[in-house]
């Protein structure tokens, strides 16, 4: 298992720079940083080239990580905007290909968060968002990206809400590099019981998201880190365990996590990296 954080952490745009982030997650304790692949196509060739080589220079593994947005979504029954979806993935996984990076997580399958002031068309996002990824496997296959399809709770995301929907849309799927990917966050909302669903997933599992049930970093809240490390050991998972703490209010980030007050005890960003250097120590021992 690799142990990383996201970004998002620290900030509150997802188009945010990466790059600063790299030292600091290896200095921290992490072996992974997960980055935002929301704006990644606006990045200038040098720069990505830059985060590349920093990478590299500091030992640390990039994942990424997308809430697509309405405008890009290969669920949507607008068939152009399924044609832009498609041509931003593309994009978009090609600059991932130049950055190293083999795994993209999140609703790729729809796009997040779904705004319910809408009628809701579950079977038929589902079927759609299944041909879109489909369709996009081999093309993401042949640049060495996994395409990991984020189960999320109710509130955020309607087509898979549940460890068996996300194996269920990823098996009639039946491509090797697309994977289910689950979020503590989300599975405390929405499952009968961690290790259940974790077995559920088994080897389908591509990437795992962290968080505590309030979305502060793992080890200071009450989500039972010990089983849900004694599943993932069971399943034999060997992959990243990407915390997704979310702490402060403002900007975008802040308004599509719905963070409304300050979980993080007015932390500045000294504490902000201590506390992180703390849960990835915590998530090394109860997890790995
Ligand atoms: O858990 C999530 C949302 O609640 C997702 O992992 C990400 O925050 C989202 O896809 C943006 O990257
Ligand atoms: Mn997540």
């Amino acid at each position: 298992m690799k142990f990383g954080i996201y970004y998002s952490y620290w900030e509150r745009e997802w188009s945010a720079d990466c790059l600063k982030y790299v030292e600091k997650v290896a200095r921290l304790g992490f072996d992974v940083l997960e980055i935002a692949a929301h704006h990644l196509n606006g990045y200038a060739p040098a720069h990505i080239a830059e985060i590349g080589r920093a990478a590299r220079g500091n030992g640390i593994t990039l994942t990424a990580g997308l809430g697509p947005s309405p405008q890009k979504n290969l669920s949507s029954p607008d068939p152009a905007i399924r044609k832009a979806g498609r041509a931003f993935f593309e994009e978009t996984l090609g600059n991932l290909a130049k950055l190293d990076i083999h795994i993209i997580g999140g609703a790729l399958h729809s796009y997040w968060p779904i705004d319910y002031s809408k009628p809701v068309d579950k079977a038929g996002d589902r079927a759609r968002g299944l041909e879109g990824i489909s369709s996009l496997a081999d093309f993401a296959a042949g640049l060495g990206v996994n395409l990991c399809i984020e189960v999320l709770n109710r509130f955020e995301n309607h087509v898979l809400n549940t460890a068996e929907e996300g194996v269920a849309f990823v098996r009639e799927i039946g491509k090797p590099n697309v994977k289910v990917m689950l979020d503590t966050f989300h599975m405390n909302i929405e499952e009968n019981g961690f290790s259940e669903a974790i077995r559920t997933a088994g080897p389908l599992l591509g990437h795992f998201h962290t968080g505590e049930n309030n979305r502060r970093v793992p080890g200071k809240g009450r989500l039972p880190w010990h089983e849900i490390g004694s599943a993932l050991r069971e399943i034999g998972y060997g992959g990243a365990v990407v915390m997704e703490p979310f702490v402060k209010m403002g900007g975008g980030v802040g308004s599509d996590i719905k963070v409304w007050r300050d979980l993080s005890d007015d932390a500045n960003e000294a504490q902000m990296d201590e506390a992180a250097r703390q849960a990835v120590a915590f998530s090394r021992y109860v997890l790995g």
